[in-house]
């Protein structure tokens, strides 16, 4: 039997017992099918794919030579059982790098292109697909950072006195001083935890851009956009309050009810590239680029890869781009982690003489000493708002303490005592479920009371109160997973006389879609509640709010939906609940990471209730860091 073939039997096994993903042997194989490789090169593939399938869009040589076991979360001895199989594999990084050069599927980042499927760049190995998105967002990154454009300060500085007029404690103010960094570029990533004033601050540089634009104020094409849906609606409602009460204040000296009428709505990427059914490719690209001067994009986090090279790729060169978002939250579900690595200086700064004296000219703030030095142009184009205005009380202090990776103090917060922060520990699920049939109380019977007006109106009213309160899980299967407690909280529903199922739809059942549906215009991650349909007996609609617009779609037309009494932390983010309860499963797998718990724990506005069974391992979890590897922090020279 050769090497290759007792590799085959190996993948064959681990998929069989679930320990592989399928799309991975098959992957390993279609290499095989295309020419010479070999078995270090097929289980070198065989690796990437798994990396693929947990976000990172590359695999670093090192990993490879050191063995990828741990950090692909295998059992013990599986990355040996391979490595076996596959024969005597090169012993460190350089023997890997001869034995995938020498290969003719890989191809070499700056050899010759003949479009092979993998290509080794450095000391990574990609798919071809993320070693382009990672080529292209690098690149445009890059020329965008370094773009800056010559402003009049003083007139920057005016304008800026005026927006911020109430007097900041913060020293410097890191708002004012995004505004005057964001401005002079043509790209600015402002990132910042829950509620330090991201949105406060960009309606501040869209007054600013107006101001500035002088004569060409009116024709300035200004887009707003976010990831998900719900984001993008949360984004409108938030920069179009932002705007009304500073217009309250600049009244006459700018138009900003108008700016805030021209800009429209928020849309999804997906909407704003034009995204088409069955299809990876958008209408928009870099031959039919979008119509816009500024692009605002908010949730940046769960932008991915793919994602965003599509959506540089179709920016006009002259247009400015600016990402939102927490470095801190979870990264997208698919490959990449875009934002962490751009903002992977952030905390530190690293501002150049250049940019501390701009800064200091145009916006009057000095930057102070420790965060100055000698930084990659993007790092001159970052900034981080370090000051939450309304996450001060016991859940942010939470948040803070899991973020600092400082277990001690998160676990004082969670023990303090009654107030908003609440730990059950040791807990069953049904401890969950108990509070579930709580919290979905008040929807509930909203739902059972009936419209008492406008039909619309109350199915609003319903769905806003549906928002008050969530389940978060970190996994989907198992009693503590989204599956498990779905099923649970149903029952007991049921039981408690609060819904009456008797089918797959019934009144009240809450839904995430979990698949774009060009057709019904519904999208991954949406979340409806279904409702009888008045005008058509015995008939169900599932409605949506979309900012404060109610729309539905007839129940039986969705197809890729689930019960969404609990939902994944993933899926949560860009929402935001009253009470947010976040669940945690026996910690087996290491799953649990610190960016997870996080996420969660600032889902929260009011309330927040942690649910852990007996061998959680919380402090694993917020040491446990998650690790995406990519190319893209050394692309971009940060
Ligand atoms: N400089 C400031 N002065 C007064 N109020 C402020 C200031 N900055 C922010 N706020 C207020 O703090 C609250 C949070 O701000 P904002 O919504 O902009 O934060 P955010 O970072 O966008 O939050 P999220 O992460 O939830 O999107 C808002 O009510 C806003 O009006």
């Amino acid at each position: 039997m050769t090497s290759a073939d007792k590799l085959w039997l190996e993948t064959t096994r681990l998929s069989e017992a679930g320990e592989l993903r399928r799309l991975s042997g098959a992957f390993a194989r279609f290499i095989a099918s295309l020419g010479e490789a070999s078995p270090a090169v097929l289980l070198a593939a065989l690796v990437l794919s798994e990396m693929e399938g947990q976000g990172h869009s590359c695999l670093p040589l090192a990993d490879l030579a050191a063995g990828p076991g741990e950090l692909l979360g295998w059992p013990d001895g599986q990355w040996q059982a391979l490595a076996q199989a596959a024969g005597p594999l090169p012993k460190n990084p350089r023997a890997w790098h001869a034995e995938l050069a020498a290969c003719e599927l890989v191809g070499q980042a700056g050899q010759f292109d003949y479009g092979q499927p993998l290509v080794l760049d450095g000391e990574r190995l990609y798919l071809r697909r993320y070693w382009k998105d990672e080529m292209v967002v690098a690149k445009a990154i890059r020329a965008r950072a370094l773009a800056t454009r010559p402003v009049d300060e003083d007139q920057v500085r005016h304008w800026l006195d005026v927006l911020f007029s109430s007097r900041s404690d913060e020293k410097p103010d890191w708002q004012k001083l995004a505004c005057a960094i964001a401005l002079r570029g043509s790209v600015a990533v402002i990132t910042g935890g829950p509620g330090t004033g991201k949105t406060y601050t960009v309606a501040r540089l869209l007054a600013l851009l107006l101001a500035m634009a002088g004569e060409d104020a009116g024709s300035r094409r200004i887009a707003l956009a976010a990831p998900t849906g719900k984001a993008a609606a949360r984004l409108k409602q938030s920069i179009d309050k932002a705007l009304g009460d500073l217009a309250a204040r600049v009244e006459g000296e700018l138009p900003l009810r108008e700016l805030a009428e021209r800009m429209g709505a928020a849309r999804t990427l997906h909407s704003l590239l034009g995204a088409r059914p069955d299809s990876r490719a958008f209408a928009h690209h870099a031959g039919n680029p979008l119509d816009v001067d500024v692009l605002i994009v908010d949730e940046a986090s769960m932008v991915h890869l793919e994602m965003m090279a599509a959506l540089l790729d179709a920016l006009p060169a002259g247009a400015t781009l600016i990402l939102l978002g927490d470095k801190d939250q979870l990264a997208s579900v698919e490959a990449g982690a875009v934002l962490g690595d751009l903002c992977h200086n952030a905390q530190a700064g690293n501002y150049t003489r250049a940019t501390q004296a701009y800064v200091e000219a145009a916006s009057g703030e000095a930057i102070p000493a420790q965060y100055t030095g000698e930084g990659a142009p993007l790092a001159q184009q970052t900034v981080m708002l370090r000051h939450s205005r309304r996450f001060g009380g016991p859940i942010g202090q939470l948040a803070l303490a899991v973020n600092a990776g400082d277990t001690g103090r998160a676990e004082a917060v969670l023990r303090a005592g009654p107030g908003p922060v609440r730990w059950i520990e040791n807990a069953q699920p049904q401890q969950a479920v108990a509070l579930a049939v709580g919290g979905y109380r008040g929807y509930l019977e909203l739902l059972a009371k009936g419209p008492d007006g406008e039909h619309q109106a109350w199915v609003r009213k319903v769905l806003q109160a549906f928002e008050a309160f969530r389940i978060l899980c970190a996994v989907r299967e198992g009693e503590w997973g989204v599956a498990g407690l779905n099923a649970a909280i149903e029952e007991r529903l049921e039981a408690a006389g609060l819904v009456r199922r008797g089918g797959e739809w019934y009144a009240g059942r809450p839904v995430m879609v979990t698949r774009n549906d060009y057709g019904t215009r519904v999208f991954n991650g949406d979340i409806g509640i279904t409702l009888a349909d008045p005008e058509r007996a015995g008939s169900m609609r599932v409605y949506f709010l979309e900012g404060d617009e109610v729309r539905s779609v007839l129940a039986t037309r969705l197809r890729d939906v689930e019960t969404a009494y609990a939902m994944t932390v993933h899926k949560s983010q860009g929402s935001e609940f009253r009470h947010t309860v976040l669940v945690l499963p026996q910690d087996r797998g290491g799953i649990v990471a610190r960016e997870l718990v996080y996420t969660g724990i600032t889902r929260a506005s009011s309330e927040f209730t942690l649910i852990t069974p007996a061998g959680a391992g919380l402090a694993q979890a917020i040491a446990r860091r998650t690790h995406r590897a990519s190319g893209l922090r050394e692309l971009l020279g940060s």
